[in-house]
Protein backbone atom coordinates (compact mmCIF):
# COMPACT_ATOMS: atom_id res chain seq x y z
CA UNK A 1 0.00 0.00 0.00
CA UNK A 2 1.44 3.53 -0.41
CA UNK A 3 2.42 5.61 0.75
CA UNK A 4 5.11 6.29 1.52
CA UNK A 5 6.53 9.65 0.11
CA UNK A 6 10.32 8.71 0.52
CA UNK A 7 11.44 12.21 0.36
CA UNK A 8 14.63 11.87 2.30
CA UNK A 9 16.95 12.75 -0.57
CA UNK A 10 15.33 15.98 -1.28
CA UNK A 11 15.39 16.42 2.77
CA UNK A 12 18.85 16.35 3.45
CA UNK A 13 20.03 18.18 0.19
CA UNK A 14 17.51 20.82 1.32
CA UNK A 15 18.88 21.06 4.79
CA UNK A 16 22.74 20.65 3.20
CA UNK A 17 21.41 24.01 1.15
CA UNK A 18 19.88 26.27 3.78
CA UNK A 19 22.54 25.52 6.41
CA UNK A 20 25.40 26.58 4.08
CA UNK A 21 26.59 29.87 5.40
CA UNK A 22 26.28 31.86 2.10
CA UNK A 23 22.79 31.33 2.42
CA UNK A 24 22.16 30.82 5.93
CA UNK A 25 22.71 34.40 6.17
CA UNK A 26 20.06 35.82 3.80
CA UNK A 27 17.62 34.11 5.89
CA UNK A 28 15.39 36.22 7.55
CA UNK A 29 14.98 35.02 12.00
CA UNK A 30 13.51 32.02 12.51
CA UNK A 31 12.96 30.94 8.57
CA UNK A 32 13.43 27.23 8.60
CA UNK A 33 12.61 24.77 5.54
CA UNK A 34 9.42 23.46 5.98
CA UNK A 35 7.75 20.15 4.42
CA UNK A 36 3.77 20.57 4.17
CA UNK A 37 2.74 17.05 4.12
CA UNK A 38 0.30 15.70 1.32
CA UNK A 39 -3.52 16.02 2.06
CA UNK A 40 -4.12 12.65 0.00
CA UNK A 41 -1.56 10.01 -1.17
CA UNK A 42 -3.65 8.40 -3.23
CA UNK A 43 -5.77 9.30 -6.07
CA UNK A 44 -4.30 12.31 -6.24
CA UNK A 45 -2.77 12.40 -10.38
CA UNK A 46 -5.43 14.05 -12.12
CA UNK A 47 -2.98 13.69 -15.29
CA UNK A 48 -0.79 10.88 -16.30
CA UNK A 49 1.19 10.24 -19.58
CA UNK A 50 1.75 6.67 -20.39
CA UNK A 51 3.84 4.45 -22.55
CA UNK A 52 2.99 1.54 -24.61
CA UNK A 53 3.89 -1.93 -25.34
CA UNK A 54 1.83 -4.95 -27.31
CA UNK A 55 -0.09 -7.58 -26.14
CA UNK A 56 -0.40 -10.01 -29.13
CA UNK A 57 2.72 -10.22 -31.73
CA UNK A 58 0.34 -10.92 -34.37
CA UNK A 59 -3.24 -9.46 -33.10
CA UNK A 60 -2.29 -6.37 -31.89
CA UNK A 61 -3.94 -4.67 -28.99
CA UNK A 62 -1.93 -1.88 -26.54
CA UNK A 63 -0.92 -2.06 -23.02
CA UNK A 64 -0.23 1.34 -20.98
CA UNK A 65 2.27 2.15 -18.13
CA UNK A 66 5.70 3.48 -17.14
CA UNK A 67 9.26 2.76 -18.50
CA UNK A 68 11.24 0.37 -15.47
CA UNK A 69 14.09 2.77 -14.34
CA UNK A 70 16.54 3.20 -16.38
CA UNK A 71 15.11 0.59 -19.19
CA UNK A 72 12.58 0.61 -21.81
CA UNK A 73 10.23 -1.95 -21.33
CA UNK A 74 7.00 -0.78 -20.35
CA UNK A 75 5.02 -1.75 -16.84
CA UNK A 76 1.37 -1.84 -16.85
CA UNK A 77 -0.05 -0.43 -14.15
CA UNK A 78 -3.58 -1.01 -14.46
CA UNK A 79 -4.80 -0.17 -10.98
CA UNK A 80 -2.38 2.43 -10.13
CA UNK A 81 -3.09 3.29 -6.19
CA UNK A 82 -2.36 7.50 -7.03
CA UNK A 83 -4.10 7.81 -10.25
CA UNK A 84 -7.14 9.34 -10.24
CA UNK A 85 -10.06 6.53 -10.94
CA UNK A 86 -10.71 7.82 -13.88
CA UNK A 87 -7.73 7.24 -15.14
CA UNK A 88 -7.72 3.58 -14.47
CA UNK A 89 -10.71 3.14 -15.93
CA UNK A 90 -9.46 4.92 -19.51
CA UNK A 91 -6.61 2.73 -19.43
CA UNK A 92 -9.04 -0.41 -19.39
CA UNK A 93 -11.07 1.08 -22.28
CA UNK A 94 -8.06 1.98 -23.62
CA UNK A 95 -6.89 -1.99 -23.83
CA UNK A 96 -10.06 -2.90 -24.53
CA UNK A 97 -10.71 -1.00 -27.45
CA UNK A 98 -7.15 -1.67 -29.12
CA UNK A 99 -7.69 -5.49 -28.40
CA UNK A 100 -10.82 -4.91 -30.00
CA UNK A 101 -9.61 -2.28 -33.08
CA UNK A 102 -6.18 -4.37 -33.56
CA UNK A 103 -4.39 -1.73 -32.50
CA UNK A 104 -0.73 -2.00 -32.25
CA UNK A 105 2.01 -0.29 -30.06
CA UNK A 106 5.09 1.60 -32.39
CA UNK A 107 8.30 -0.20 -32.67
CA UNK A 108 11.43 1.80 -31.18
CA UNK A 109 14.27 1.52 -34.28
CA UNK A 110 17.03 1.85 -31.82
CA UNK A 111 15.53 -0.73 -29.23
CA UNK A 112 14.34 -2.89 -32.05
CA UNK A 113 17.99 -2.95 -33.52
CA UNK A 114 19.88 -3.67 -30.27
CA UNK A 115 17.44 -6.56 -29.35
CA UNK A 116 17.65 -8.03 -33.26
CA UNK A 117 21.69 -7.51 -32.62
CA UNK A 118 21.16 -9.40 -29.36
CA UNK A 119 18.85 -12.07 -30.50
CA UNK A 120 19.83 -13.05 -33.90
CA UNK A 121 16.63 -11.11 -35.23
CA UNK A 122 13.04 -11.27 -34.43
CA UNK A 123 12.80 -7.41 -33.53
CA UNK A 124 11.80 -6.37 -29.72
CA UNK A 125 10.09 -9.75 -29.20
CA UNK A 126 6.81 -7.81 -28.53
CA UNK A 127 5.89 -6.67 -32.04
CA UNK A 128 4.93 -9.48 -34.47
CA UNK A 129 6.16 -8.61 -37.80
CA UNK A 130 6.61 -4.92 -37.06
CA UNK A 131 9.75 -3.40 -37.93
CA UNK A 132 11.82 -0.66 -35.67
CA UNK A 133 9.66 2.79 -36.76
CA UNK A 134 6.72 1.04 -37.18
CA UNK A 135 3.32 0.44 -35.63
CA UNK A 136 0.66 3.10 -34.49
CA UNK A 137 0.21 4.15 -30.86
CA UNK A 138 3.33 6.06 -29.13
CA UNK A 139 2.22 7.06 -25.88
CA UNK A 140 -0.79 8.92 -24.42
CA UNK A 141 -1.80 11.39 -21.98
CA UNK A 142 -4.97 11.18 -19.79
CA UNK A 143 -6.42 14.60 -17.99
CA UNK A 144 -9.07 13.87 -15.43
CA UNK A 145 -11.53 17.09 -15.56
CA UNK A 146 -11.96 17.16 -11.61
CA UNK A 147 -15.86 18.44 -11.14
CA UNK A 148 -17.21 15.64 -13.97
CA UNK A 149 -14.51 12.71 -13.68
CA UNK A 150 -14.17 12.94 -17.41
CA UNK A 151 -11.20 12.38 -19.26
CA UNK A 152 -9.23 14.33 -22.01
CA UNK A 153 -7.61 11.42 -23.94
CA UNK A 154 -4.54 12.62 -26.02
CA UNK A 155 -2.98 9.92 -28.50
CA UNK A 156 0.28 10.20 -30.00
CA UNK A 157 0.47 8.03 -33.31
CA UNK A 158 2.86 7.78 -35.51
CA UNK A 159 2.46 9.12 -38.68
CA UNK A 160 3.19 12.63 -40.06
CA UNK A 161 0.02 13.72 -40.29
CA UNK A 162 -3.86 13.11 -39.28
CA UNK A 163 -4.60 11.80 -43.15
CA UNK A 164 -2.07 9.29 -42.51
CA UNK A 165 -3.62 7.65 -39.26
CA UNK A 166 -6.77 6.92 -41.20
CA UNK A 167 -8.81 4.71 -40.85
CA UNK A 168 -7.67 2.90 -38.10
CA UNK A 169 -7.61 5.95 -35.64
CA UNK A 170 -11.63 6.66 -36.50
CA UNK A 171 -12.44 2.85 -36.21
CA UNK A 172 -10.55 3.23 -32.61
CA UNK A 173 -11.99 6.30 -31.62
CA UNK A 174 -15.30 5.31 -32.22
CA UNK A 175 -15.02 2.05 -30.26
CA UNK A 176 -13.63 4.28 -27.38
CA UNK A 177 -17.14 6.54 -27.63
CA UNK A 178 -19.40 3.28 -27.93
CA UNK A 179 -18.24 1.41 -25.33
CA UNK A 180 -17.50 4.46 -22.33
CA UNK A 181 -19.79 7.01 -23.74
CA UNK A 182 -19.79 8.87 -20.06
CA UNK A 183 -16.24 8.60 -19.69
CA UNK A 184 -14.36 10.72 -22.28
CA UNK A 185 -14.45 14.64 -22.38
CA UNK A 186 -12.38 15.02 -25.81
CA UNK A 187 -10.04 12.56 -27.97
CA UNK A 188 -7.12 14.49 -29.60
CA UNK A 189 -4.58 12.80 -31.91
CA UNK A 190 -0.68 14.23 -31.78
CA UNK A 191 1.12 12.80 -34.73
CA UNK A 192 4.77 12.45 -34.36
CA UNK A 193 6.33 10.03 -36.61
CA UNK A 194 10.02 11.43 -35.24
CA UNK A 195 12.83 8.78 -33.79
CA UNK A 196 13.47 11.44 -30.50
CA UNK A 197 12.57 10.79 -26.96
CA UNK A 198 10.11 14.06 -28.22
CA UNK A 199 6.97 12.72 -26.63
CA UNK A 200 4.84 15.62 -28.33
CA UNK A 201 4.79 17.77 -31.35
CA UNK A 202 4.00 21.10 -30.65
CA UNK A 203 2.04 21.85 -34.27
CA UNK A 204 0.62 18.53 -35.07
CA UNK A 205 -2.44 18.56 -32.43
CA UNK A 206 -5.82 17.10 -34.15
CA UNK A 207 -9.28 17.45 -32.21
CA UNK A 208 -10.99 14.08 -33.00
CA UNK A 209 -14.06 14.24 -31.08
CA UNK A 210 -15.53 16.55 -28.00
CA UNK A 211 -15.30 19.77 -27.10
CA UNK A 212 -11.78 21.47 -27.17
CA UNK A 213 -11.23 22.96 -23.83
CA UNK A 214 -11.93 21.23 -20.14
CA UNK A 215 -12.06 23.47 -17.43
CA UNK A 216 -11.09 23.53 -13.78
CA UNK A 217 -12.54 25.80 -10.76
CA UNK A 218 -10.54 28.75 -10.07
CA UNK A 219 -7.75 27.54 -7.83
CA UNK A 220 -8.52 28.26 -4.13
CA UNK A 221 -12.45 29.14 -4.86
CA UNK A 222 -13.70 26.50 -2.61
CA UNK A 223 -11.71 27.14 0.59
CA UNK A 224 -10.49 29.11 3.51
CA UNK A 225 -8.61 31.31 1.08
CA UNK A 226 -11.35 33.81 0.21
CA UNK A 227 -13.75 31.91 2.24
CA UNK A 228 -15.42 30.34 -0.71
CA UNK A 229 -16.70 33.74 -2.07
CA UNK A 230 -14.48 33.89 -5.29
CA UNK A 231 -15.75 34.27 -8.39
CA UNK A 232 -17.84 31.95 -10.78
CA UNK A 233 -14.33 31.98 -12.77
CA UNK A 234 -13.12 28.87 -14.18
CA UNK A 235 -9.52 27.98 -16.12
CA UNK A 236 -9.37 26.41 -19.28
CA UNK A 237 -6.85 23.83 -20.74
CA UNK A 238 -6.24 21.47 -23.77
CA UNK A 239 -3.55 19.33 -24.32
CA UNK A 240 -1.41 21.84 -25.56
CA UNK A 241 -0.54 23.67 -22.66
CA UNK A 242 0.73 23.11 -19.40
CA UNK A 243 -1.44 21.56 -16.41
CA UNK A 244 0.09 20.31 -13.42
CA UNK A 245 0.11 16.37 -12.79
CA UNK A 246 -1.84 16.82 -9.08
CA UNK A 247 -3.46 20.26 -9.76
CA UNK A 248 -5.17 19.40 -6.39
CA UNK A 249 -2.31 19.57 -4.42
CA UNK A 250 -1.09 22.70 -6.21
CA UNK A 251 -4.52 24.20 -4.82
CA UNK A 252 -2.41 24.44 -1.64
CA UNK A 253 0.33 26.18 -2.91
CA UNK A 254 -2.07 28.94 -5.27
CA UNK A 255 -3.68 29.57 -1.53
CA UNK A 256 -0.44 30.62 -0.21
CA UNK A 257 0.68 32.87 -2.85
CA UNK A 258 -2.60 34.82 -2.05
CA UNK A 259 -2.02 34.60 1.40
CA UNK A 260 1.73 36.03 0.87
CA UNK A 261 0.10 38.66 -1.63
CA UNK A 262 -1.90 39.96 0.90
CA UNK A 263 0.26 39.77 3.66
CA UNK A 264 2.64 41.85 1.77
CA UNK A 265 -0.16 44.14 0.60
CA UNK A 266 0.70 43.43 -3.31
CA UNK A 267 -1.15 45.82 -5.46
CA UNK A 268 0.63 45.53 -9.00
CA UNK A 269 1.65 41.95 -9.72
CA UNK A 270 3.82 40.89 -12.66
CA UNK A 271 4.15 36.71 -13.64
CA UNK A 272 5.85 35.12 -15.35
CA UNK A 273 5.97 31.42 -16.77
CA UNK A 274 2.44 31.78 -16.00
CA UNK A 275 0.79 29.08 -17.93
CA UNK A 276 -2.81 29.64 -18.49
CA UNK A 277 -2.72 31.97 -15.76
CA UNK A 278 -3.61 29.68 -12.73
CA UNK A 279 -2.24 31.46 -10.13
CA UNK A 280 -2.65 35.20 -11.31
CA UNK A 281 -6.30 34.82 -12.57
CA UNK A 282 -6.86 32.28 -9.46
CA UNK A 283 -5.76 35.25 -6.93
CA UNK A 284 -7.61 38.09 -8.71
CA UNK A 285 -11.02 35.74 -8.88
CA UNK A 286 -10.49 35.03 -4.53
CA UNK A 287 -9.53 38.35 -3.59
CA UNK A 288 -12.92 39.92 -5.04
CA UNK A 289 -15.34 40.58 -2.68
CA UNK A 290 -12.74 40.56 -0.32
CA UNK A 291 -11.99 44.06 -0.15
CA UNK A 292 -8.97 43.31 1.26
CA UNK A 293 -6.53 42.94 -1.86
CA UNK A 294 -7.93 45.36 -4.08
CA UNK A 295 -4.79 44.74 -7.06
CA UNK A 296 -4.37 47.50 -9.39
CA UNK A 297 -3.33 45.34 -11.70
CA UNK A 298 -2.16 41.74 -12.61
CA UNK A 299 0.14 40.92 -16.12
CA UNK A 300 0.87 37.93 -17.14
CA UNK A 301 3.07 36.27 -19.63
CA UNK A 302 4.00 32.70 -20.79
CA UNK A 303 6.47 31.81 -23.61
CA UNK A 304 3.60 29.02 -25.16
CA UNK A 305 1.54 30.21 -27.87
CA UNK A 306 -1.32 28.07 -27.20
CA UNK A 307 -2.00 29.50 -23.66
CA UNK A 308 -3.67 32.55 -24.80
CA UNK A 309 -7.02 31.27 -25.84
CA UNK A 310 -7.23 28.97 -22.24
CA UNK A 311 -6.37 32.65 -20.69
CA UNK A 312 -8.46 34.50 -22.51
CA UNK A 313 -11.61 32.36 -22.24
CA UNK A 314 -10.85 32.22 -18.29
CA UNK A 315 -10.61 36.25 -17.87
CA UNK A 316 -13.95 36.32 -19.93
CA UNK A 317 -15.99 33.51 -17.30
CA UNK A 318 -14.95 35.64 -14.26
CA UNK A 319 -17.86 38.17 -15.25
CA UNK A 320 -15.20 41.21 -15.12
CA UNK A 321 -16.08 44.93 -15.55
CA UNK A 322 -14.44 46.62 -18.89
CA UNK A 323 -12.13 48.36 -16.59
CA UNK A 324 -11.24 45.28 -14.18
CA UNK A 325 -10.61 43.29 -17.39
CA UNK A 326 -8.29 46.10 -18.88
CA UNK A 327 -6.41 45.62 -15.72
CA UNK A 328 -5.65 41.76 -16.22
CA UNK A 329 -3.20 41.65 -19.25
CA UNK A 330 -1.83 38.43 -21.30
CA UNK A 331 1.56 38.49 -22.86
CA UNK A 332 2.94 35.85 -25.30
CA UNK A 333 6.75 35.81 -24.66
CA UNK A 334 10.10 34.33 -22.96
CA UNK A 335 10.47 35.52 -19.55
CA UNK A 336 13.35 37.61 -20.62
CA UNK A 337 11.78 39.03 -23.38
CA UNK A 338 8.53 40.07 -21.27
CA UNK A 339 10.74 41.69 -18.81
CA UNK A 340 12.78 43.84 -21.63
CA UNK A 341 9.25 44.59 -22.42
CA UNK A 342 7.93 46.28 -19.56
CA UNK A 343 5.87 43.60 -17.91
CA UNK A 344 7.86 44.41 -14.38
CA UNK A 345 7.81 48.17 -14.86
CA UNK A 346 6.40 49.36 -11.08
CA UNK A 347 5.74 45.98 -9.94
CA UNK A 348 5.51 45.26 -6.56
CA UNK A 349 5.24 41.66 -7.12
CA UNK A 350 6.74 39.18 -9.43
CA UNK A 351 5.39 35.69 -9.45
CA UNK A 352 7.54 32.97 -11.09
CA UNK A 353 7.16 29.18 -11.85
CA UNK A 354 9.62 28.15 -14.60
CA UNK A 355 10.34 24.88 -15.92
CA UNK A 356 12.61 22.57 -14.34
CA UNK A 357 15.78 24.15 -16.32
CA UNK A 358 14.75 27.22 -13.54
CA UNK A 359 14.91 30.97 -14.59
CA UNK A 360 16.24 32.33 -18.05
CA UNK A 361 19.98 34.15 -17.28
CA UNK A 362 18.67 37.48 -18.27
CA UNK A 363 16.16 37.44 -15.52
CA UNK A 364 19.21 36.29 -12.62
CA UNK A 365 20.82 39.16 -14.37
CA UNK A 366 18.04 41.68 -13.67
CA UNK A 367 17.61 39.82 -10.17
CA UNK A 368 21.16 40.57 -9.44
CA UNK A 369 21.17 44.36 -9.42
CA UNK A 370 20.48 46.81 -6.62
CA UNK A 371 17.16 48.86 -6.35
CA UNK A 372 19.10 51.97 -6.96
CA UNK A 373 20.23 50.80 -10.34
CA UNK A 374 16.78 50.87 -11.28
CA UNK A 375 17.18 47.49 -13.42
CA UNK A 376 13.83 46.35 -15.13
CA UNK A 377 13.01 44.85 -12.09
CA UNK A 378 14.05 47.64 -9.79
CA UNK A 379 10.27 48.20 -8.52
CA UNK A 380 9.73 44.70 -7.39
CA UNK A 381 9.80 44.14 -3.16
CA UNK A 382 8.64 40.73 -3.20
CA UNK A 383 9.51 37.54 -5.65
CA UNK A 384 7.76 34.52 -5.33
CA UNK A 385 9.41 31.53 -6.62
CA UNK A 386 7.56 28.26 -7.43
CA UNK A 387 9.97 25.49 -8.68
CA UNK A 388 9.65 22.12 -9.70
CA UNK A 389 13.44 21.90 -10.00
CA UNK A 390 15.56 21.55 -7.16
CA UNK A 391 18.77 22.00 -8.98
CA UNK A 392 18.13 24.71 -10.74
CA UNK A 393 15.97 26.85 -7.36
CA UNK A 394 19.03 26.01 -5.43
CA UNK A 395 21.58 27.19 -8.74
CA UNK A 396 19.59 30.42 -8.89
CA UNK A 397 18.72 31.18 -5.52
CA UNK A 398 22.38 31.27 -5.03
CA UNK A 399 23.11 33.54 -7.70
CA UNK A 400 20.18 35.86 -6.38
CA UNK A 401 21.72 35.87 -3.41
CA UNK A 402 24.99 36.29 -3.96
CA UNK A 403 24.51 39.47 -6.16
CA UNK A 404 23.88 43.14 -5.46
CA UNK A 405 20.01 42.77 -4.91
CA UNK A 406 19.44 42.72 -1.11
CA UNK A 407 17.25 39.96 -1.28
CA UNK A 408 16.08 37.85 2.22
CA UNK A 409 14.54 34.60 2.39
CA UNK A 410 11.82 35.15 4.02
CA UNK A 411 10.05 31.98 3.78
CA UNK A 412 11.01 28.23 1.71
CA UNK A 413 8.23 25.68 2.07
CA UNK A 414 8.58 22.31 0.27
CA UNK A 415 5.25 20.87 -0.95
CA UNK A 416 4.50 16.81 -1.17
CA UNK A 417 2.85 17.03 -4.46
CA UNK A 418 3.88 13.50 -5.67
CA UNK A 419 3.85 11.02 -2.46
CA UNK A 420 5.71 8.11 -3.40
CA UNK A 421 8.58 9.54 -5.49
CA UNK A 422 11.53 11.58 -3.93
CA UNK A 423 10.15 15.04 -5.51
CA UNK A 424 8.93 18.17 -4.00
CA UNK A 425 7.52 21.51 -5.37
CA UNK A 426 9.36 24.69 -3.85
CA UNK A 427 7.89 28.02 -2.62
CA UNK A 428 10.37 30.36 -1.56
CA UNK A 429 9.32 33.68 -0.97
CA UNK A 430 12.22 36.43 -1.21
CA UNK A 431 11.84 40.11 -0.05
CA UNK A 432 13.65 43.01 0.18
CA UNK A 433 13.41 46.85 1.38
C1 LIG B 1 5.94 24.67 -14.49
S1 LIG B 1 4.95 25.43 -15.74
C2 LIG B 1 4.04 26.56 -14.77
C3 LIG B 1 2.79 27.08 -15.37
C4 LIG B 1 1.74 27.63 -14.40
N1 LIG B 1 2.32 28.30 -13.26
C5 LIG B 1 0.81 26.52 -13.94
O1 LIG B 1 0.87 26.14 -12.77
O2 LIG B 1 0.03 26.03 -14.75
C6 LIG B 1 6.15 26.36 -16.59
C7 LIG B 1 5.62 27.25 -17.71
O3 LIG B 1 6.75 27.95 -18.24
C8 LIG B 1 6.56 28.11 -19.64
N2 LIG B 1 7.91 28.38 -20.18
C9 LIG B 1 8.90 27.51 -20.49
N3 LIG B 1 10.01 28.19 -20.86
C10 LIG B 1 9.70 29.51 -20.79
C11 LIG B 1 10.43 30.71 -21.03
N4 LIG B 1 11.70 30.70 -21.42
N5 LIG B 1 9.80 31.89 -20.85
C12 LIG B 1 8.51 31.92 -20.44
N6 LIG B 1 7.77 30.83 -20.21
C13 LIG B 1 8.36 29.64 -20.37
C14 LIG B 1 5.86 26.85 -20.09
O4 LIG B 1 5.13 27.10 -21.28
C15 LIG B 1 4.96 26.55 -18.88
O5 LIG B 1 3.69 27.10 -19.07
Amino acid sequence: MLPLYPIKAILSSSSLFWSTPSIAKHLKPGVEWEIVEPERSEGWRTQAKLATKQINLWKGGVEFGLYKTRTHIVEPIPECVVHHPAINAAVSALTSATIKCRTTAYVDPVLSSSKKKKKGGGGNGMTGNLKGGEGMLRYVQLQVERDTGKVTCSLVWNADSYKHTQPHLSHLVKELRRTSPDLWHSIWVNCNDSTGNVIFKSNKWDLVSGPEYSTERMLGSSSSFDGGRGGEGRLYFNPKVFRQGNIGGFERIAERVGEVVRERKGKRICELYAGVGVMGLSLWNGSRDQGGLNLEWLRCSDSNPSNFGCFDLAKKSMGLTSDDSRRITYLTATAGKAVEEGECDDADIVIVDPPRSGLEGSIIKELVKSKREAGLMGSVDTLIYVSCGWNALTRDLEEIMKGRGGWKVEECKGYVLFPGTNHVESLVVLTRE
